[in-house]
């Protein structure tokens, strides 16, 4: 579990991150969402002990990270892949990380696999990695103590759509496995799919957190579309779920997506489509939550 309460830092009187709570349970995928700028770094960097806090705690398993014993065992952590070494090859950069773990060298090689860097890229120098590869080889750094909890910065910078899409599927697995996992991104969409829980920071602030489900409620309802628009109305009217009409005749009904499937599912309606109405929902959100303000605040006296 990773809590963060009151957590506010300050850098020469101006506040980076005031008042920051939220925590992340086992089990989840927390997506920390924000323009550039806002305090998530900063918040990762407290959280890690790379930042002292002003006042306020950021602990994980109750405990703060330096007092945590051999902490990269428990916590896996990438805050800045671009900051790796460039002489040393990937495999170089896993063995001397294993060293300092206290890992079995045999699970570099597994670190490499799991990662997609095995054969020819963990030789190479990391001064040649691209971007996205180094993003892999940081993913392996955090991994190879077989930590609990992972604090992944921006890990999604740097990789193609399938590279995306790969690490999405690894930390799903690692949060369906009882891991506890706090990723920061600028966008959206990144951590969209693979969140099941957001915190949205901005100004140093936070301004919306929640399960997706509760901070898509209300943010547009539920597009549902079937061969008999007709029944399917009948189906939610009867379930007591308000509908209007959505684009090329679908419905869109006011309820989350799961409600609405179970009510057509006990009318034995077919659907051919179920999904958040206009998939905007949260965008819209995310943007009004985050548009206005970018400015650093100052800290009161
Ligand atoms: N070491 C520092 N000294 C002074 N100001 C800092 C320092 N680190 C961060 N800040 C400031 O604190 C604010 C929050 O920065 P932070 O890096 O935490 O934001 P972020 O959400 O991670 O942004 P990005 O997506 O650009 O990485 C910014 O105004 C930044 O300039």
């Amino acid at each position: 579990m990773i809590t963060i309460e009151h957590l506010t830092k300050a850098y020469g009187g101006q506040l980076a991150v005031a008042d920051v709570s939220f925590s992340c349970p086992p089990g989840t995928v927390t997506g920390f969402l924000g323009p550039n700028g806002a305090g998530k770094s900063t918040t990762m960097r407290a959280l890690v002990g790379l930042a002292e806090p002003t006042s306020g705690t950021a602990t994980v398993g109750g405990r703060r990270y330096r007092d945590l014993p051999n902490a990269g065992r428990s916590v896996g952590v990438l805050l800045d892949a671009g900051a790796q070494h460039g002489g040393r090859t990937g495999r170089e950069v896993l063995t001397l990380a294993s060293r300092v773990l206290g890992v079995d060298r045999r699970r570099v090689d597994e670190a490499l696999e799991r990662v997609g860097l095995a054969g020819r890229p963990a030789g190479k120098r990391v001064g040649q990695y691209s971007l996205g590869m180094r993003q892999r080889l940081g993913l392996a750094t955090a991994l190879l103590g077989d930590p609990q909890v992972l604090v992944l910065d921006e890990p999604a910078n740097g990789l193609d759509p399938e590279g995306i899409f790969w690490m999405r599927g690894l930390l799903r697995d690692f949060a369906d496995r009882g891991g506890t996992v706090l990723l920061s991104s600028h966008l959206l969409h990144e951590v969209e799919a693979v969140a099941d829980q957001l915190v949205v920071i901005s100004g140093g602030r936070i301004v919306a957190q929640g399960s997706k489900s509760e901070l898509l409620a209300g943010t547009g309802g539920t597009l549902v579309r079937g061969p008999d628009r007709a029944l399917l109305a009948k189906a939610l009217e009867v379930a007591g779920i308000g509908i209007s009409a959505g684009p090329d005749d679908a419905l869109v009904a006011d309820a989350e997506a799961l409600a609405v499937g179970q009510a057509v599912a006990a009318a034995g309606v077919v659907l051919t489509e179920l999904r958040a109405a206009g998939g905007a929902g949260l965008e819209d959100l995310f943007r009004s939550l985050t548009g206005s303000s970018h400015e650093v605040q100052e800290v009161q006296a």
